[in-house]
């Protein structure tokens, strides 16, 4: 992997041990084993070093990025804030950038958002993103690009972060469709009526078309319904097997799920494929029940 062209990155971690055993060992062998951390990064448990940078990259499960903005917001207001997180705050409704503007009303707010496993990018495979900010700025598509990471700009980041929050919860029903043994033209199904579901809310919240259509949207809407490295598919996966799940482990879907079916609720959308996922995972209803009311609803013109 080469990361000639990659500036000074400072990687924050709350716990000091582990932070520490990362600096020095060159690895973060619970969540990214057998990848050497670049040179340019430093790994501290120290806040304040990390803030002393311009640009920061939030990368933490969605439903803590509220209390961290809320109390970091001093340190945060003139920064260019990136979020790299996928979800719907379940209290607010809000997403990243919304979250960003109620605790950090000065500060720059962006998504980097897209179809690219953790793994995958740290191991230097060819991966595209979408980067959306407000004021496009083609410096910090070029800043974030590495020879082997390809940044396409958008100013939509309404779009570009429903895309992101949404797809997680398709991929949760897709994993539960292949978990029960319900077949690759039930989930082409399931992943096109979702897809329309994802451009049904994202436009009517103000998301373009074409970002739907991109990367951020359909992209990850693609890898996510089809791979078995995504923590949504798996959980979905396991639901639909009888399987159990490591509790422990991020899925941004099953919170997602919730926040948007409320959203659906309060706004008249439809969402059909939407709410059963939190029904689901709730396990208020079975797989075969959740088949059945899909199929049962009453037909229409696509
Ligand atoms: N892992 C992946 O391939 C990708 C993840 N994402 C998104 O990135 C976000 C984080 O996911 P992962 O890093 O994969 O999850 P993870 O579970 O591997 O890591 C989450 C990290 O957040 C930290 N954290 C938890 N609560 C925190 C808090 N209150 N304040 C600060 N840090 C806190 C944890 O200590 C941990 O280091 C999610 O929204 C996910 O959808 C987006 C694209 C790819
Ligand atoms: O967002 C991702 C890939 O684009 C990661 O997906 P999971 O969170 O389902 O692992």
């Amino acid at each position: 992997v080469s990361f000639a062209q990659v500036g000074p990155v400072t990687l924050w971690a709350r716990d000091p041990a582990q932070a520490e055993l990362m600096q020095t060992s060159r690895e973060n062998t619970r969540r990214l084993s057998g990848v050497t951390l670049p040179a340019p990064l430093t790994v501290t448990a120290n806040l304040a070093e990390a803030f002393a940078a311009d640009t920061i990259l939030l990368a933490m499960p969605m439903q803590q990025m509220a209390g961290f903005l809320a109390e970091h917001h001093a340190a945060l207001s003139e920064k260019t804030l990136i979020s790299c997180s996928k979800g719907i705050d379940i209290a607010t409704g809000l997403g990243a950038t919304g979250l960003i503007r109620t605790h950090c009303p000065d500060a720059r707010a962006a998504v980097l958002t897209g179809p690219s496993f953790a793994a995958d990018i740290a191991r230097g495979l060819p991966t595209a993103l979408t980067l959306a900010c407000a004021d496009p700025s083609a410096q910090l598509q070029a800043t974030l690009s590495t020879p082997t990471l390809r940044l396409y700009r958008t100013t939509d980041t309404v779009g570009a972060e429903l895309g992101g929050a949404l797809k997680n919860v398709y991929a949760i029903a897709a994993g539960t469709v292949i978990g029960a043994g319900l077949g690759d033209s039930a989930r082409a199904a399931l992943m096109t009526r979702g897809f329309s579901e994802m451009q049904r809310v994202a436009l009517a919240l103000g998301a373009r078309p074409e970002t739907l259509a991109g990367l951020s949207g359909f992209g990850d809407l693609i890898l996510t319904c089809t791979s078995t490295q995504s923590r949504n598919f798996r959980l979905g996966y396991a639901l639909g097997a009888g399987e159990a799940f490591d509790p422990s482990i991020t899925v941004e879907g099953v919170a997602t799920a919730k926040a948007v079916s409320n959203l659906a609720q309060n706004n008249g959308f439809e969402m059909p494929i939407a709410a059963m996922v939190p029904a689901l995972t709730d396990q208020k209803i079975s797989v075969a029940e959740a088949v059945q009311a899909l199929l049962t609803r009453p037909l229409k013109e696509e």
